[in-house]
């Protein structure tokens, strides 16, 4: 039941997503990094985790260049399909990219540092729906839930989810494994999990 009724929501929000037009997405994109730069959770994180963006996903770069000009270290997920799973590593400007099966760069994992997820202060995490709770509807194969299974709230990461107003919806289906945000910030509210 649960599983029918994020597969049927997720197709809809992505198609949504996907449409945007440029501007629409740059517009929002600038819109949410002007709220994130402001937050104090941000101001104090050392050690912050992005996501390159795909299909129409919020874009990532402008709070990227900001992390990297304040001398925040920046890192990526590089995704481990056997476990379903998401390392970070570290993330430089300079650095060559590479693509992953699902057309997602990401940094190369000889030439670059891991760090463990428990180490990370803030995450950014993407989605592709949220509710007022700050429940969290992914791209469907479970990697972030997997991966921040550990996670409590108001303890370290602070996950904090990235998304368009369009996006909220009344309710997401949830069941234990869900990993729910201690945030999610659009570029018109932040929200936040009433538990965090
Ligand atoms: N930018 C970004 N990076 C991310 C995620 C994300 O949602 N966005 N992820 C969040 O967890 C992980 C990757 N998860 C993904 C899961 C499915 C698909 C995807 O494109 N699925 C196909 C379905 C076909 C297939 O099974 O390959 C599709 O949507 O058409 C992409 C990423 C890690 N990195
Ligand atoms: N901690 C976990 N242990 C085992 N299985 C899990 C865990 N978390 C999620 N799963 C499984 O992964 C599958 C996908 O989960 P779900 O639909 O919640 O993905 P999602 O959060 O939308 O995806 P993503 O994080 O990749 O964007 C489900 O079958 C779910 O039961």
């Amino acid at each position: 039941m649960t599983h029918q009724a994020k597969q049927l929501l997720r197709q809809s929000l992505k198609k949504l997503r996907r449409n945007l037009s440029r501007s629409q997405r740059h517009d929002a994109s600038i819109a949410v990094w002007l709220r994130i730069i402001e937050q104090s959770f941000f101001k104090e994180a050392q050690h912050i985790a992005l996501y390159m963006p795909i299909q129409g996903e919020l874009d990532t770069k402008p709070i990227l260049q900001t992390s990297a000009r304040l001398g925040k270290n920046i890192y990526l997920p590089i995704v481990k399909p056997e476990a379903s799973t998401l390392d970070f590593y570290h993330y430089t400007l300079k650095m060559k990219m590479a693509m992953n099966q699902y057309g997602i760069l990401e940094p190369p994992e000889q030439a670059s540092e891991y760090i463990e997820p428990q180490k990370l202060d803030l995450v950014f995490v993407p989605l592709v729906a949220f509710d007022a709770h700050c429940r969290r509807l992914g791209m469907g194969k479970g990697y972030y839930d997997r991966t921040f299974a550990f996670h409590q709230p108001l303890s370290k990461p602070m996950l904090v989810g990235l998304g368009y107003a369009f996006q909220e919806v009344p309710l997401v289906p949830s069941n234990e494994t869900d990993i729910a945000l201690d945030k999610v910030v659009t570029h018109q509210a932040i929200f936040e999990n009433p538990k965090a």
